[in-house]
């Protein structure tokens, strides 16, 4: 049997998976956790990676291997190759200023959606550029080369034999790299940084880019999301909906999209075509701290939620506990409307939490849709996939059938698939392991109709959002 692995390096953990490159079923598997915070030495990252890599005979008989990583997170490199400062992540907002300087001095959100299909929010990597030459001038300075987290990795698993290399889809995440055309947009690195600094190679979709000490081919790896959609075989007209730290819905197109307006990111996929994303900062996470406030476990506030009518009694719930990327409200607090005396219930609370985060991304689908075209079912991954009261739960958000796979790690097996690719010279065609296919009734689409009016009704009573759309 040929043996691929597939590397996770995700927000909060590294999975790592062995997958037959024949069928992709998982042989063998292992994770460590990262640290916490929006601003991590990407040291970290490494080491976790070592820790999980260690358990005994995990990569025995591997021959090759793709990281798939969390995205936009900006690593800094000096001269020598150190590290300057600790990586800010995806969910920094400190550089949301930065975002809308960017923003104006290119002439607004349609010339930024042109330039490179992305409007600039907090979370991209351009934004960060701008934010160091700013506010540390001094560490600046010191900048030779900027990567990405899944680009670090790859690095360091290459014994740093290779010069820094990276793929489409994680540099369409920068914002300074122009996926319709393939070229890194440098008048935009300098625009943001004041000077060029050194990029990364974009590799092809099934190139190997080198190897390991022990040999081990290593593939292009690619941003955590356009390695889901890689694990799941997704396919035009359908779209993932990823619940981890981060909640995102994306679909893959053949052409790239342009969404002024700044929800949907105009990304490319890891296949050489495109991948337009709608990403918010509030996923599982807002589920967690739901489940704190009731004093229960995961499951249990599943099982609570189940017992609350659709619509949580009229209780609505803004998941915005960490800020917001989208809608852009960096600065926003979440917020719980509708307390009655009727209405203030744990169970209705606990449905309330799911809806909130998963209305966020059916209100993304919706823009999705209008960027990517038809959009006629979904399917779940990330982290609070695995809910009961989620996969039962999002029929009656999104009105559309809902896909469920088993326990699986989408991201780590697409990383592996992946590499696969890159072994072979042939995309293997693996069998996702779906668990079942939720159909929404008359009365779950006309639920998800009455969620959609209420939320966005109270989003714009509570929020500036200027684009939003219904
Ligand atoms: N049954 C569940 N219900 C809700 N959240 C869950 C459940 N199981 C795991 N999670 C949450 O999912 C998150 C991890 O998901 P994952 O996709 O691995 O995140 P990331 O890729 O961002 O590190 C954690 O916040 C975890 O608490
Ligand atoms: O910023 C984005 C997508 O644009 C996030 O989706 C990150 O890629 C982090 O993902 P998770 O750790 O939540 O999987």
């Amino acid at each position: 049997m040929t043996l691929v692995a597939g590397v996770d390096s995700s927000t909060q953990s590294v999975k790592i998976v062995v997958c037959d490159a024949e069928t992709g079923a998982v042989v063998r598997s292992s994770r460590a956790p990262h640290p916490e915070g929006t601003a991590v030495s990407a040291a970290a990252w490494w080491d976790a990676y070592q820790t999980a890599a260690r358990q005994p005979g995990l990569l025995e008989g591997v021959e090759a291997i793709a990281v798939g990583g969390q995205q936009h997170g900006m690593v800094t490199l000096d001269a020598d190759g150190g590290l300057v400062r600790d990586a800010l992540l995806w969910n920094d907002t400190r550089s949301a200023p930065d975002a809308t300087d960017l923003v104006d001095e290119l002439g607004g959100p349609q010339a930024w959606a042109d330039a490179v299909g992305t409007v600039p929010v907090a979370s991209m990597t351009i934004t960060k550029l701008r934010w160091l030459a700013r506010s540390e001038p001094e560490l600046a300075d010191k900048v030779a080369a900027v990567v990405l987290p899944h680009d670090y990795l790859t690095w360091e698993l290459g014994g740093r034999s290779f010069a820094p290399t990276t793929d489409r889809g994680d540099a369409s995440g920068t914002l300074y790299f122009d996926a319709a055309t393939n070229t890194y947009r440098e008048d935009l690195v300098r625009r943001a940084f004041g000077r060029m600094i050194d990029l990364p190679r974009v590799a092809a979709p099934s190139e190997v880019v080198g190897h390991t000490p022990d040999g081990i081919a290593i593939a292009a790896g690619t941003g955590d999301n356009m390695a889901a959609g890689l694990g799941l075989g997704l396919e035009a007209g359908s779209a993932v909906v990823s619940l981890g730290t981060s909640g995102t819905a994306f679909a893959r197109t053949t052409t790239p999209t342009h969404d002024p307006t700044g929800t949907v990111a105009g990304f490319a996929d890891a296949t050489g075509e495109f991948m337009p994303l709608v990403c918010t900062l509030n996923g599982a996470r807002n589920l967690v701290a739901t489940a704190d406030v009731l004093g229960v476990t995961l499951d249990e506030l599943a099982r609570l939620a189940l017992t609350a009518p659709p619509g949580s009694g009229g209780l609505v719930f803004l998941p915005f506990l960490e800020g917001e990327r989208t809608p852009s409200l960096p600065n926003a607090n979440g917020e719980l409307v509708g307390l009655t005396l009727s209405s203030m219930k744990p169970a209705n609370l606990a449905r309330a939490a799911i809806e909130g985060v998963l209305w966020s991304l059916a209100y993304g689908v919706d823009v999705l849709r209008d960027q990517a075209g038809t959009i006629s079912a979904i399917t779940l991954t990330g982290g609070a996939s695995q809910s009961e009261a989620v996969r039962r739960i999002a029929t009656s958000v999104f009105g559309l059938p809902v896909v469920v796979t088993e326990a699986f790690e989408s991201v780590a097996v697409g990383a592996a698939r992946q590499a696969a690719w890159a072994l072979s010279g042939e995309l293997p065609t693996w069998k996702v392991p779906v668990a079942g296919r939720y159909d929404p009734t008359d009365a779950d689409v006309a639920a998800a109709d009455d969620l959609m009016g209420r939320y966005t009704e109270v989003l714009r009573q509570h929020f500036d959002v200027p684009a939003l759309k219904g």
